[in-house]
């Protein structure tokens, strides 16, 4: 019997960022292993035109929580969305549902946040930082909390080249950061942005480490714990391999390379690519919260959830592999062959940027427009650039992280629990992953079917006939261009002829 699924067993459990990718698989996890688990209440806002009800249904009726049906019949009636908006002042939680979270929770997993790289600082301090306050203080106020469980992220020190399972200090206090944000205007606070994010790449980075500094000055006597992922990418086991469902991290890149759009990357192919899936995350989180709760550290311990040091991955070898599996199960109405590279300095990105990125765009607008359609290519371009210089910071450097308390965690888990909340990643075999990976992209995320593959293959086969062409064409046009000026040329070609 697993200690930690017993644990969760009658437990009123709040979770923030339900909706979100790490959220859902958080949840389905739960309720798959401890059906008898009270209520899960979840702090959603309303979005889309959906209500809470419709989206919070909309999750537990998706694949991903199939298997949840069968061993839980009645999820629904065990799941209590709460109307919530971090971004509002105690959250805009009704009187009541505020009665009812804080007498009744148990256990709070605080996973929302702004994962924007470029969020305006305003934004991603309220997100990360004040709402990180203000759900402690709520948690100080419930009388049956066993455990507080804050998901930070393993960029959060990107900063520093090795990173301990420590809460580092912040040169400006958060309590000094968040009052300034109330008084100062927009045009002063983009102004101090840069100086005060120093040499880390982004608000988001940023304002992850003042929400962990505010969870060590604010925790009081709460069971706190921080889990630091990197990232996150797609399920490698559970439910199933391969679940994914937003662009964030590698996803939207994948889609990107498979579908053409992508011919180069600045990244160094001998950097540790340190992504984790989603569902080891989850279950390092549970197995955070059942020793968090019983074991009450007495200090809030900090858990690196990474892979570089126990089973190094670079990203040379991921790219290789994920063109390797577009050649076995290619992405529908590609723009053109998936064929991307790695560029290592500026000049040469910037060279391929403009004759790989930019130019058929280009092309391809105008083509649009003579053919009376709406051009799109070169906005969805300016996209892709955007997010290629979002994500360089991250592909052309490694990191070291220290995993002594993840790693005592495992070990103190019974040999059952290490089973069945699997958080070792020295066994995942990553040609396996990635091929899931690219798979779930194209089944979860681009919604398309396997039987279309061989008509994706034709397509793929067209447009290297259609390359093969207008580079032949190319060829004979420099040709002729050459015979009609050089001598030499016109000598090599009648030796030829
Ligand atoms: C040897 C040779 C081999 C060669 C091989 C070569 C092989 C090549 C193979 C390639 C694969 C292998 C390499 C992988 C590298 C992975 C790097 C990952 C690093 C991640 C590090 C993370 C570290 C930290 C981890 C963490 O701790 S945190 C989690 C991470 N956080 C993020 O990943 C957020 C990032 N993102 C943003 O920060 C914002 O996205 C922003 C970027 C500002 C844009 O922002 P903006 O331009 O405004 O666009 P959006 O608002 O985002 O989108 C607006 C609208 O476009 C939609 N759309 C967005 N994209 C896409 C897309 N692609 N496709 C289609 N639609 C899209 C969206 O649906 C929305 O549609 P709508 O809703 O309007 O209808
Ligand atoms: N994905 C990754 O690669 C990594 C993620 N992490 C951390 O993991 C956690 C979860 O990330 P992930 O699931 O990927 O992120 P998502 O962007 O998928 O989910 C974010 C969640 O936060 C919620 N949220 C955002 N703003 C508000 C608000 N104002 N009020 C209420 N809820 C809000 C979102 O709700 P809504 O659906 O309404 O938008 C959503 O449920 C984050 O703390 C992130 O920093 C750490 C390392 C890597």
């Amino acid at each position: 019997m697993s200690m930690i699924a017993a644990f969760y067993g009658g437990k009123s459990i709040l979770i923030t960022g339900a909706t979100g990718f790490l959220g859902k698989v958080l949840m389905e996890k739960l309720f798959r292993t401890s059906p008898d688990l009270k209520v899960i209440y979840v702090l959603v806002r309303p979005k889309q035109g959906q209500t809470l009800q419709q989206r919070v249904f909309q999750i537990l009726d998706s694949k991903l929580f199939e298997k949840v049906k069968e061993v839980c019949p009645n999820v629904h009636e065990k799941i209590r969305a709460i109307s919530a908006d971090l971004n509002q002042n105690d959250f805009a939680i009704s009187k009541e549902d505020m009665q009812e979270l804080l007498s009744h929770t148990n256990i709070v997993f605080h996973c929302a946040a702004t994962v924007r790289f470029d969020d305006h600082l305003r934004h991603a301090v309220q997100l990360n930082v004040t709402a990180t306050q203000q759900l402690l203080l709520m948690a100080s106020q419930m009388p049956k909390l066993e455990a507080f469980i804050h998901i930070s992220t393993a960029f959060s020190n990107c900063n520093l080249k090795h990173i301990d399972e420590v809460v580092y200090p912040c040169p400006v206090e958060p309590k000094k950061i968040i009052d300034s944000m109330e008084w100062l205007d927009d045009a002063i606070i983009d102004e101090i942005t840069p100086k005060l994010i120093g040499d880390r790449p982004n608000t988001y980075t940023y304002t992850k480490a003042l929400g962990e500094v505010v969870v060590q000055q604010e925790g009081g006597n709460l069971n706190i714990a921080i889990i630091r992922p990197s990232i996150v990418g797609a399920t490698w086991q559970e439910p199933f391999p391969g679940w994914v469902d937003n662009l964030n991290g590698p996803s939207g890149l994948i889609i990107a390379a498979g579908k053409g759009f992508l011919r180069s990357i600045r990244a160094t192919p001998m950097a540790v690519a340190d992504l984790i899936p989603a569902d080891t995350v989850v279950n390092l989180t549970l197995a955070v919260g059942w020793y968090t709760a019983v074991h009450r550290p007495k200090s809030t311990l900090v858990y690196h959830c990474t892979s570089g040091n126990l089973n190094p991955c670079n990203w040379g070898k991921m790219g290789l592999q994920v063109l390797a599996t577009f050649e076995k199960i290619p992405f529908e109405r590609a723009f053109r062959r998936p064929n991307a590279d790695f560029t290592t300095n500026n000049i040469t990105t910037h060279y391929w940027n403009a004759v790989s990125h930019r130019a058929p765009a280009i092309i391809y607008d105008f083509y649009l427009r003579l053919t009376g359609r709406k051009p799109r290519m070169t906005k969805l371009m300016n996209r892709l650039l955007r997010t290629l210089s979002m994500v360089e910071y991250f592909i052309n450097r490694s990191w070291e992280w220290s995993t002594y308390n993840t790693e005592m965690l495992m070990s103190a888990l019974s040999p059952e629990d290490q089973r069945v909340f699997n958080f070792d990643v020295r066994q995942l075999n990553w040609l396996e992953y990635i091929e899931n990976y690219v798979l779930g992209v194209k089944k979860y995320l681009l919604k398309e079917d396997m039987a279309g593959i061989p008509e994706a293959k034709q397509h793929l086969k067209r447009l290297r006939n259609i390359h093969y062409l207008f580079n032949t064409a190319l060829f004979l046009i420099a040709w002729r261009l050459l015979i009609a000026r050089s001598q030499v040329a016109r000598n090599v070609w009648f030796f030829i002829m």
